[in-house]
């Protein structure tokens, strides 16, 4: 009996979890891109671990994020942050989503550059502010304009962030669309380097 052909959905699957390798993948850009609910269906289809680093946080210090920021401060948040990614980072392949601050740092920065390849989720200023103003737990949206305050990190943020080793535009499309357009990218670097 001949084996079943791979679907175009499997072998997308399967292609981009070759191409990842034993690396981890790890989603930055700003707070609504989309970095934890993506990175979550990213990694259920290549298989392999997903962890969110603020989770990841909250879970160690016991605390949410808000709560941090609000007792400690957005430094110690930082350092505390460039720890539980070294960590996080020293083994896999995982899909690893940081938090939005968290590749603008640059010892943090290092440590994802070190740890695997680095995707950049990109959106304009709408989409990012028609998702992140729903919900308020985000400590440094706590301004008298939040979206100013938004607009002012992407002004600030995005020449940093294109530092990543790929881009993907993040829309108004359904995330299982976004997360086949991660993988896409997966394969097309792996592509491109086997090229080069
Ligand atoms: N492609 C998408 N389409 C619609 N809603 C999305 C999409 N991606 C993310 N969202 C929603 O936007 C909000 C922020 O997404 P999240 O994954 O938490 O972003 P981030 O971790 O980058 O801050 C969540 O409510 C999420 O469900
Ligand atoms: O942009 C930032 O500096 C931050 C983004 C948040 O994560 P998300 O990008 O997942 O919202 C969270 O780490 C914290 O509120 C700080
Ligand atoms: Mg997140």
């Amino acid at each position: 009996m001949s084996e079943p052909l791979l679907t175009v959905a499997d072998s997308l699957k399967d292609r981009a979890r070759a191409a990842l390798g034993s690396r981890n993948l790890i989603l930055v850009g700003l707070m609504g891109a989309g970095k934890s609910s993506v990175g979550r269906i990213v990694a259920s289809q290549l298989a392999i671990p997903f962890i969110d680093s603020d989770h990841e946080i909250e879970r160690v210090s016991r605390m949410t994020i808000t709560e941090l920021f609000a007792a400690y401060g957005e430094e110690e948040f930082r350092a505390l942050e460039t720890r539980v990614m070294k960590r996080l980072l020293k083994s896999g392949p995982r899909v690893v989503s940081t938090g939005g601050g968290a590749f603008i740092n640059e010892r943090t920065r290092r440590h994802i550059k070190k740890g695997g390849l680095s995707v950049w989720l990109k959106a304009d200023l709408d989409v990012l502010w028609d998702r992140v103003n729903k919900r308020d737990t985000r400590p440094l949206l706590k301004t008298e304009n939040p979206k100013q305050t938004l607009e002012s990190l992407m002004n600030a943020r995005y020449p940093i962030y294109a530092q990543a080793d790929l881009t993907v535009l993040s829309r108004d499309v359904r995330k299982e669309i976004m997360a086949d357009e991660v993988l896409k990218a997966v394969i097309e670097a792996q592509k491109e380097s086997a090229a080069s």
